[in-house]
């Protein structure tokens, strides 16, 4: 846990040992304790050096620990008692000081950092704040504006006995805290950890150091137990085990092999496909991008380098557009290791494009869809090697969206799905691999809630009303406002192809029942007048312009709303935040529960990831399976049975076997859902 060495007969080199990041748990305090106890007695040592092994200094408190009581001894004692000696100690830093590392390195005397090294205080992302003195000692050295910078997100230094200096402190303190406080407030809607940074910060500048450090104590104490601090952490491990897909055959991410795939096509040019070329671009993969028309592969070709150029730009990098070649023409696809195909939502379509693949491609090619929801097994299945068929489901803009969802078919074979992870991961994506069903995850999800928003509309809410209650739930944005970015008409022409909608319904009478459940005729309503959200300037929303993205509230919405409810003899009632909360994710997590039950993720955590990554979930509420095992399981059973009375008419509100389940066998936490969902059937 920690190494203890002489090093020409004068110098102890204390090596923290605790692979993979050497982080800071019991038992690596504890070896601390007594290696600086031993360097310190020992009459030989002059200096101590404290590193880390296998290149990394140290990445902080062992965040699992944070679950459970306090053993072994504490940090804060340990920390003073290496800044209080009298001898000097020095950190090399070789790779990361993160958290307690950093706060390890700022009570050393000297530090010495690789060029490489990241220093930092990622706290705040955990829900927590630097509580082993960060805040106090980080302003003494380097002043309030830089460290309250870094206190929020991460930057390095050194110097010794940092606790003795007075802060530097500008003359509007208040000022800049008021300012500082603000911006946060704004980026992190809701959320507690920044704010408490902020006043620890305010401690370090107006307080000694022994009362500073007191408060920053108080304020950890706040925020360590409570749910935010439980959610942002349970998002860290969420995210890292999302990457650890498993088949039912015992295939898994750790005993499969990728391929290595050195070149891609991509077969469509439209705003998916120009942000999927970019992210192959940028991970150092040859790219031929094809298009069907001359005109369309020009300007496709344009944005393409366009973007790649602004992004280089940003990034102080020079654009690989070496790497792209553009196209009318499949027959070049003949040697690439691997297609993604981003052509319009369109089944028939799509078939062709696999069709034609399977002739030209080498028989070894991988054959990915972009698809947002199709079957992917209907496409493997007109190709010649469905085996090598797999879904890679980008979110727009997929050049800056994070997520990929890889949909794995029934025939997907172990070696096609590691390739699809590992390729997302190059790109720098948060890959979760999910099995093949309309919607897959994500969208599947989103039929519930979104529903949900459209029957609240009819009852009396508003879309403004339904976004803010969204938003001050830590939504980046509310549901209608997201429609309208994302474009109405798509949701239309699904609901057109799946046979809700056309022709055939009478526009002055819509009914209100379709496919024998409740169905909402208003989001159609507002598609036939044109209104197909922020490229068309009007959606639930008007804008300044096509393409604007100011959003104002729209009197013509109000007056369409008011029409309808009349026209259908709705009185409108006031609806509380609390009702449009529960019932929008309420119907969410219900379909998430389905989605466990029918084996089309493995577990909680990949819906989470889903949300958090593709959706704008707020991380601090965990996402919506955390959301809901933190509201209750018995409470939000409770919910959805009340409201499934009051409206039997929508399947998407009856509590999902699984969730009685789990109430049934008490609530078990999130993590250990998988133990009740075992015997159930595996899509994936
Ligand atoms: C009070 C609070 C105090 C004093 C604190 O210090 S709070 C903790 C502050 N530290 C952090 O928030 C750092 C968290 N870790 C990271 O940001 C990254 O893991 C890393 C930059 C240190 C390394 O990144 P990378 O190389 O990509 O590796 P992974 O992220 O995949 O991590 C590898 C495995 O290590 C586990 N891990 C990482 N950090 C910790 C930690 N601090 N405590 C416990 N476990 C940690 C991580 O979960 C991975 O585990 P597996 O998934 O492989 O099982």
């Amino acid at each position: 846990m920690a190494r203890y060495e002489l090093v020409k007969r004068s110098v102890a080199l204390i090596t923290l040992t605790n692979p993979p990041v050497n982080a800071l748990s019991s038992a690596v305090r504890h070896a601390m304790a007594k290696s600086m106890e031993q360097a310190l007695n020992d009459p030989k040592v002059t200096a101590v050096v404290i590193c880390g092994e296998n290149g990394r200094f140290c990445g902080g408190a062992d965040i699992r620990e944070f679950a459970g009581p306090l053993r072994g001894p504490p940090l804060v004692p340990l920390l003073d008692a290496i800044e209080a000696g009298e001898k000097p100690v020095v950190a090399a830093i070789e790779g990361v000081a993160l958290g307690g590392g950093f706060e390890l390195a700022l009570v050393c005397h000297y530090c010495i950092a690789h060029f490489k090294a990241r220093l930092g205080l990622p706290e705040v992302t955990l829900g927590i704040l630097p509580a082993a003195g960060g805040t106090q000692r980080l302003p003494r050295l380097i002043g309030i504006p830089a460290a309250l910078e870094l206190i929020t997100t991460a930057k390095p230094l050194s110097s010794r006995r940092v606790s003795m200096l007075t802060t530097p402190c500008p003359p509007d303190l208040d000022a800049l805290l008021e300012v500082v406080t603000m911006e946060v407030k704004k980026k992190a809607r809701g959320v507690m950890a920044p704010l408490a940074c902020i006043q620890a910060v305010r401690a370090a500048a107006t307080m000694p150091y022994s009362k500073g450090i007191k408060r920053e104590s108080e304020l950890m104490a706040t925020l360590f137990n409570s749910g935010q601090a439980r959610a942002l952490q349970y998002c860290f491990f969420a995210q890292r085990t999302a990457g650890k897909w498993t088949l039912p055959s015992g295939a898994q991410w750790n005993n499969s092999k990728p391929r290595e795939i050195r070149s891609a096509a991509i077969i469509g040019l439209g705003t998916m496909g120009r942000g999927i070329v970019v992210s192959l671009a940028r991970a150092g993969i040859s790219v031929i991008a094809v298009e069907s028309e001359k005109k369309l592969l020009e300007t496709g070709k344009q944005m393409v380098i366009g973007m790649l150029e602004r992004d280089a730009k940003r990034r102080g990098v020079s654009a690989s557009l070496n790497l792209l070649k553009f196209t009318l023409s499949l027959q070049d696809l003949k040697d690439v290791d691997l297609v993604i195909e981003a052509v319009f939502e369109d089944m028939a379509l799509k078939k062709r494009v696999f069709q034609e693949l399977s002739k030209v491609c080498r028989p070894a090619t991988l054959l990915c869809t972009n698809t947002s929801g199709l079957d992917v097994d209907a496409l493997a299945g007109v190709t010649d090697r469905p085996h090598l068929v797999v879904g890679m489901h980008f979110f727009s803009p997929a050049h800056v969206m994070k997520l990929l969802e890889v949909v794995c078919g029934p025939r997907s074979s172990s070696e096609t799905i590691a390739t699809a992870m590992s390729l997302g991961k190059r790109m720098g994506k948060v890959s979760v691999a999910v099995g093949n069903c309309p919607g897959f995850v994500g969208n599947r999800m989103l039929k519930p809630y979104l529903d949900q928003a459209t029957f609240l509309l009819e009852e009396g809410a508003t879309p403004e009303q339904i976004d803010k209650a969204l938003e001050d739930f830590g939504f980046a944005m509310g549901v209608f406002r997201m429609s309208d970015l994302a474009g109405l008409d798509v949701g239309w022409r699904i609901r057109k192809e799946s046979g809700l909608t056309g022709p055939d319904v009478d526009p002055k009478n819509p009914p209100r029942r379709r496919h024998g459940r409740r169905y909402c005729p208003i989001p159609d309503m507002v598609c036939e007048q044109g209104r197909f959200g922020q490229k068309t300037g009007r959606g639930w929303y008007m804008y300044d312009k096509p393409g604007g993205t100011n959003a104002k509230p729209d009197p013509l919405i109000q007056n369409l709303l008011e029409m309808y409810r009349s026209r259908y003899a709705i009185q409108p009632r006031n609806i509380s935040d609390k009702e449009i909360i529960e019932r929008c994710l309420f119907a969410l997590a219900n379909e998430g529960f389905r989605i466990l039950e029918d084996g089309i993720a493995a577990r909680p955590e990949d819906i989470d990831v889903i949300y958090l990554f593709g959706y704008g979930f707020p991380r601090h509420r965990g996402g919506p399976m955390f959301y809901a095992s933190m509201v209750g399981l018995e409470r939000v059973l409770e919910r959805l049975e009340h409201y499934h009375q009051a409206h039997p008419d929508v399947p998407h509100l009856e509590p999902s076997p699984l969730l009685k389940k789990l109430v049934a066998c008490g609530s078990p936490s999130v993590q250990t859902w998988r133990e009740h969902i075992k015997t159930m059937h595996s899509h994936l």
